[in-house]
């Protein structure tokens, strides 16, 4: 009888391996001797080694091919947040992780690691030290976290030790670093449109924001520790730097650092989050005739005036997770990371 021979165990494939937390990620498996390859509906690069994949999550053939032979599968695709395009979170992040789990089960894959996020948790209130086993949102922020939930609890549920398919979720929350589309340029956009003078509220609300080496740590940790007898299997951690910082602090790092003046101006919070929940709904309203973006969103607002930061106790414990990369350090290498941004360039 033929047998067919296991795969390496380190033969692993990034799903949404294009993005940012995802290129980061397969720079790191390679240094630490992992065969890699990338599956991505888009290719953002080439690296010597890597092989890529080009196709939709959704389409489970595509995904068949792409994991052939390989062990260990990072799910770190998803539409960008700022799309708010309900019905493509939910094809790409609801059914198109069912997709993701059954072309494992399928492929014979043994471990996978969603990158599942800090926010299912969060309906726009203080969470101060937020742990674990906080329930899920019931009213999440916006349809982004809501189809972030559904992935989650897919990807938990179908962890199975009998079938030998073991599965981890793992929840970072405000992630930064060079390469990074979101946080840095859209707060350098709104610095150039001179909105960003004002702080909204006291300016003392604390927030996680996570270096992005110290999320792919987490996650590497993550898939080397799970294994039939790993406390882990079937359960989310939140990796974070462990140092939350007031929001309107860390912001002034780094517009200071990128040659911008720091926020200085407070505005009363409740203010600010009417004028942008109304803002909105005239964007809602008046959707068919003029196709218009605010910086301030109600979602926006509720991230920069609240208290949101997490515990990493779980993962410290489970994973022996710390932090490689202090905030300070992180925010140096950023800030270096991005000359074209700079005020004046
Ligand atoms: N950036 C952040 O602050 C946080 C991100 N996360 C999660 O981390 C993960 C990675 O986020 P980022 O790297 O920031 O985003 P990103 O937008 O840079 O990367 C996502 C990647 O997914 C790919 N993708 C999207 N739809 C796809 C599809 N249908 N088929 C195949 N590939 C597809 C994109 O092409 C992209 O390369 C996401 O799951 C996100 O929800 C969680 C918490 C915070
Ligand atoms: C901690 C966390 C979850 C960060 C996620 C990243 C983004 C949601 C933020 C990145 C830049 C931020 C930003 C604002 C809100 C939150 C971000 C989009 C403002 C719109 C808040 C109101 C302002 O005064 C302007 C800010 C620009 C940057």
């Amino acid at each position: 009888m033929a047998t067919r021979l296991r795969p390496s165990s380190k033969r692993c494939a990034v799903i949404g391996g294009s993005g940012f937390l995802g290129r980061h990620l397969v720079e790191k498996l390679q240094d630490r001797g992992y065969s890699v390859s990338v599956f991505d509906i888009r290719q953002s690069y080439e690296l010597p080694g890597v092989t890529f994949h080009q196709g939709d999550l959704c389409d489970e053939q595509a995904l068949l091919s792409a994991l052939k032979d390989v062990s260990l599968v990072f799910h770190c695709a998803s539409p960008a947040p700022a799309s708010n395009d309900r019905a493509l979170f939910e094809r790409v992040n609801i059914q198109g992780t069912k997709t993701v789990i059954e072309a494992c089960i399928q492929a014979g894959v043994q471990k996978l690691v969603l990158t599942s996020s800090a926010s299912v948790v969060f309906e726009g209130t203080d969470i101060k030290n937020g742990r674990e086993d906080l329930p899920y949102a019931k009213k999440p922020i916006d349809y982004y976290t809501q189809t972030k939930i559904q992935q989650e609890k897919l990807v938990l549920e179908a962890c199975d030790k009998q079938k030998g398919f073991l599965t981890v979720a793992i929840r970072p929350h405000g992630i930064f670093g060079p390469r990074d589309p979101q946080l840095v340029p859209i707060m350098v956009d709104a610095a150039r449109r001179g909105k960003m003078k004002f702080i909204i509220g006291d300016g003392t609300n604390l927030v996680d924001f996570t270096f992005v080496e110290n999320v792919v740590h987490g996650h590497i940790l993550a898939a080397e520790c799970l294994r039939p007898d790993s406390p882990i299997c079937g359960k989310p951690y939140h990796i974070t730097n462990d140092e939350p910082i007031r929001f309107w602090d860390f912001m002034s790092e780094m517009l200071v650092g990128l040659g911008y003046a720091a926020p200085r101006f407070h505005l009363p919070y409740g203010l600010v989050y009417s004028l942008a929940l109304l803002l909105w709904l005239l964007t809602w309203i008046l959707r068919p005739l003029l196709s218009f973006k605010p910086t301030f969103t109600p979602m926006r607002v509720a991230l920069a005036g609240t208290h949101h930061y997490y515990s990493c106790e779980r993962a410290k414990q489970d994973l022996g997770y710390r932090p490689v990369v202090s905030l300070k350090e992180g925010i140096a290498r950023t800030v270096q990371s991005y000359p074209h941004l700079r005020h004046g360039a």
